[in-house]
């Protein structure tokens, strides 16, 4: 039920995020075999069910209406009816009851297409078609190399855009009036170190969703190492990523696993697992809990109680509150488990992205400062970019600092630069500063 419940949307950017969709059908096929014929619906799923008996009731009855009925006036009447109308009758009850049967499921075929039809055109913007080139960069080579651009390729195959026309890559969200993104030109060099500055709502996070191949852009392109991103195998694209973000995810298996999970190839590496959880700043979170790696914080309920309100029932009660007990965290404790995941996921060698989209924001300012050192620590050779509110621990190592404002880039350079410049991230950074500065 834990791997189910892992397919529901409220994961799915985390599952996407770590390439995880093969995995879990994986564990969820192996789980439903052990389980063989056992109902794992919930009761009331399964309670449900019993109603529907009265529907299969009347749709084997209508057939018998005619018959039942010819039966009665054959009694009261015998001469009146003969055996070869009555074989004409059955027959017709049996087109009849066909009849009713393919009425009732084409109904709910229809119904079903058209719950389709209507998810379909919801999402068709965003989705992405899989490409057939593999990325398999060498292991100990360089970063990515993105670049954001419009490529216009004439007469060429598409996968060498020898003759390219730079213009500006836009984006904007399914039913949203204007744009997300617009005017977008960006080169960001393998190895480099990229902080996303701008205020809230300004573009950081979709530039981010953009470069990661969560969306594609409405006009122009990412190039990675040179080659348009939907070219690339998905799968390969999100191996070679580590990302983390906002919204904080606790799947509801083991701690262990929800580390682990990071990495897939090594989910059951407890020391690797372990390493992870000090980087992340969890291992005191860990120590917190009764059972360490062990504990399932958030427990899929499989028992239930009905009907349990009498002061005897008190036993029963407490009985079902052991058996799946439901354990909080703080939010910046979430985040600090979540970042063990990510250092996890850096044990990888196929990364060479990591992107890292304001994940401090719950985080006291010690947990910020170790986060990004260890982060940072673990560069290598690979790109990393990170969009943050706070410039102190990250804008002064930035090779690059990108500024942005109603979803554009406003400024782009180092710190020193952007400073000289005196615009929008002065601004910003002095409003940070001048709160340190003497009265
Ligand atoms: N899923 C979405 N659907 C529609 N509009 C969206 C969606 N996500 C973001 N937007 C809109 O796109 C614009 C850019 O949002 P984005 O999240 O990229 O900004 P941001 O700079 O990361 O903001 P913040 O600092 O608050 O995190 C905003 O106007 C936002 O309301």
């Amino acid at each position: 039920m834990a791997t189910e419940t892992m397919s529901e949307e409220e994961f799915r950017q985390d599952l996407v995020n770590n390439n995880l969709a093969e995995y879990i059908m994986d564990e969820y096929s192996k789980a439903r075999k052990r389980l063989g014929t056992l109902l794992t619906s919930d009761l009331f799923r399964q309670m449900r069910l019993e109603t529907k008996p009265f529907v299969q009731l009347f749709r084997a009855l209508s057939g018998e209406i005619p018959v039942l009925y010819f039966t009665y006036h054959a009694l009261k009447d015998p001469a009146a009816h003969t055996m070869s109308s009555l074989a004409i009758l059955r027959q017709q009850s049996n087109t009849l009851t066909t009849s009713v049967n393919t009425s009732f499921s084409t109904f709910s075929f229809m119904m079903r297409t058209l719950d389709d039809i209507k998810n379909l055109y919801e999402v068709r913007p965003l989705i992405l078609i899989d490409g057939t080139t593999e990325y398999k960069p060498q292991e100990d080579g360089p970063g990515m190399d993105l670049e954001l651009t419009y490529v216009v390729i004439c007469g060429i195959p598409k996968r060498i855009p020898i003759l390219s026309v730079c213009r500006d890559v836009s984006f904007e969200y399914p039913g949203m009036k204007s744009g997300a993104l617009h005017d977008i030109n960006l080169h960001i060099r393998a190895g480099q170190l990229v902080v996303i500055v701008g205020e809230n709502g300004s573009g950081k996070s979709t530039l981010i969703k953009l470069l990661s191949r969560m969306y594609d852009a409405s006009e122009g392109t990412v190039l990675i190492d040179g080659l348009p991103i939907e070219e690339y195998r998905l799968s390969d694209l999100r191996d070679a990523m580590a990302l983390l973000n906002q919204e904080h995810s606790i799947y509801p298996v083991s701690m262990s696993e929800n580390i682990g999970l990071g990495y897939v190839a090594c989910v059951t590496d407890t020391e690797m697992i372990r390493v992870a959880a000090e980087k992340g700043g969890a291992t005191e979170v860990l120590e917190g809990l009764e059972d360490g790696l062990d504990t399932v914080l958030e427990p899929v309920r499989t028992a239930r109680s009905f009907g349990l309100e009498l002061p005897r029932h008190q036993i029963l009660e407490d009985i079902l509150d052991e058996l799946e007990v439901q354990r909080d965290v703080s939010g910046g404790e979430k985040q600090r488990l979540v970042a063990a995941r990510t250092f996890m996921r850096l044990h990888s060698p196929k990364i060479k992205l990591v992107a890292v989209d304001e994940p401090s924001s719950a985080l006291d300012p010690r947990g910020e400062l170790e986060l990004f050192s260890r982060l940072r620590a673990e560069r290598g050779g690979k790109t990393m970019i990170f969009v943050t509110h706070r410039f102190g621990h990250l804008t002064r190592h930035a090779d690059l600092i990108v500024c942005m404002k109603n979803g554009t880039i406003v400024e782009s350079g180092r710190h020193e630069e952007l400073l000289a410049l005196d615009g929008e991230y002065a601004t910003l950074y002095n409003i940070q500063a001048q709160a340190f500065a003497p009265a």
